[in-house]
């Protein structure tokens, strides 16, 4: 399991770089990752989130949890104007939940696991949640589109969420 770093951990800010090659090193990453992902139950993981500042996306939003995606390199290209209201969460800040408005249909442009071209519009939860790890790749967090004072909530949730981990020994 890989450790995901927590908000307002500066180095969530920092800008992924392209990925050149699908080596080993890149597959090790990716697998790594699908596993941190459904042990922290999230539907999706960028690589800033776990330290590795590449543009490699992860996503599983199938109910057995048995069917990821490889987002890498990927472009998101908003497909309305109109923007909708969700709910979002984050796994870099634990236990924090508030209303983000994004575009609700999304082109996706990228290439998967085995180099294969990925290039297909996606709405609804899908594309809530691919622009969502976009906005992680490019130092973006879902909080910081909420008020200041939410903001300043938020710092103090994840401070608490922590200690209480800490005195569980979890992870
Ligand atoms: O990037 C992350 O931290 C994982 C996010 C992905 C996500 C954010 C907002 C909306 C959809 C997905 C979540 O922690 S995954 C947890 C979750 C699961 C179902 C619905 C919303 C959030
Ligand atoms: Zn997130």
């Amino acid at each position: 399991l890989l450790p995901i770093l927590s908000y307002p951990d500066p180095r969530l800010r920092t800008i992924a770089k392209p990925v050149k090659e699908v080596d080993d090193e890149i597959k090790t990453l990716i697998t790594d990752m699908i596993e941190t992902m459904y042990d922290a139950e999230g539907i999706g993981l960028a690589a800033s989130q776990v330290d590795q500042h590449v543009q490699l996306i992860v996503m599983d939003l199938s109910e057995n949890k048995d069917s990821p995606m490889v987002f890498i390199n990927p472009k998101v290209t908003p497909l309305v104007e109109e923007k909708q209201p969700y709910e979002e969460g984050c796994l870099s800040v634990p236990d924090v939940y508030d209303k983000v408005e994004r575009p609700n249909k999304v082109r996706i442009e990228a290439i998967d696991e085995n180099g294969q071209v990925i290039d297909k519009e996606v709405e609804g939860l899908l594309a809530v949640c691919i622009q969502h790890e976009m906005d992680h790749l490019n130092g973006v967090i879902f909080v910081d589109y909420l008020s200041r004072l939410k903001q300043t909530r938020a710092r103090d949730k994840v401070r608490k969420v922590l200690k209480v981990r800490e005195k569980q020994g979890e992870r």
